[in-house]
């Protein structure tokens, strides 16, 4: 007779309870959207520093109300809720601080990441490597307004373990397809929100000029020719030349030199890469 073995931990709980200072985590099996569901606990009065895992996202969503589909037990897919004290017009700094964040705990774990703005994170080189590089994570940061006052939720979904038949998309990859072997996803998960509780305590303590220079380094886009494409049909093309103080891209082209902000972009595009 064969017993029924538990599943092995989606997590490791003791780890993750004696995690990063301020940050308590907690791991849900489903969910549809771990976003919507600390939206929710901030309503309702959560404090700052709450991180809900989901083993499972049934319904994620990204930027634009776009989908994020990953299959059960294969990605990490968390929300952090914080409630920053700085002006709300520093807030778009947040997405480019936690997929700098992602950034940081990916090279801590071994791979090659970069940052593409605004809200992705892109590993391996397919020139090189064993898989062949792409969009490993993506960052949903939404705004919320609560009793007591705006907060904000930090959405990450990273593909951990999935399969090139399960990614959604061409342009997508995972630590497992580039790695050949899926990573701890305990390990990956304290390294982001240990470096992203770093980063967000630098800011609020000293504005954004440690991460805007830190972020510089590991942008992918900036230095590059791209195509912007604008809510309407429009398009902006032209040399992506850096980040302004208020996160929003610069792109010189037949126009002079103009910022885009992530909220006013539908897709940004590398052109000739
Ligand atoms: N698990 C996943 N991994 C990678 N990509 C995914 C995953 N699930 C959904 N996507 C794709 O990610 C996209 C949402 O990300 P985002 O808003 O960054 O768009 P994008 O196409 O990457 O635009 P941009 O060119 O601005 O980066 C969706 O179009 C969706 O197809
Ligand atoms: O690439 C994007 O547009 C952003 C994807 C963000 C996905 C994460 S997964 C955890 C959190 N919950 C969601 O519904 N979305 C974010």
């Amino acid at each position: 007779m064969t017993a029924d073995l538990p599943a092995r931990p989606f997590l490791d709980g003791d780890r993750l309870a004696a995690g990063p200072p301020g940050l308590r985590v907690e791991v849900v099996a489903a969910a549809p959207s771990t976003n919507a569901l600390v939206a929710e606990r901030a309503r309702s009065g959560a404090a700052e520093g709450l991180v809900v895992v989901a083993e499972h996202q049934t319904s994620g969503r990204g930027r634009l109300d776009r989908s994020w589909e990953t299959p059960d037990r294969a990605a990490l897919t968390f929300s952090v809720l914080l409630r920053p004290r700085v002006a709300p017009v520093e807030w778009p700094w947040l997405p480019l601080m936690t997929g700098y964040a992602v950034c940081r705990a990916l090279r801590e774990a071994g791979f090659e990441a970069g940052v593409k703005w605004p809200n992705d994170v892109l590993i391996g080189d397919p020139s090189t490597g064993s898989g062949r590089g792409g969009k490993v994570a993506g960052i949903l940061v939404e705004r919320v307004e609560t009793g007591a006052g705006p907060a904000a939720v930090v959405g990450v979904g990273i593909n951990v373990s999935t399969t090139r038949e399960e990614l959604p998309i061409e342009a997508a990859t995972s630590l497992a397809i580039e790695a050949g072997a899926a990573p701890d996803r305990t390990d990956i998960l304290l390294w982001v929100l240990g470096a992203l509780r770093e980063e967000y305590d630098a800011w609020q303590a000293g504005g954004a000029a440690t991460l805007h220079a830190a972020y510089l380094g590991s942008c992918v886009t900036v230095g590059r020719d791209v195509q912007v494409a604008l809510p309407g049909g429009g398009a902006l093309t032209g040399r992506a030349t850096g980040i302004d103080p208020g996160g929003r891209l610069t792109v010189s082209g037949p126009e002079g030199e103009v910022s885009v902000g992530a909220g006013d972009v539908v897709h940004v595009r590398s052109v000739n890469p």
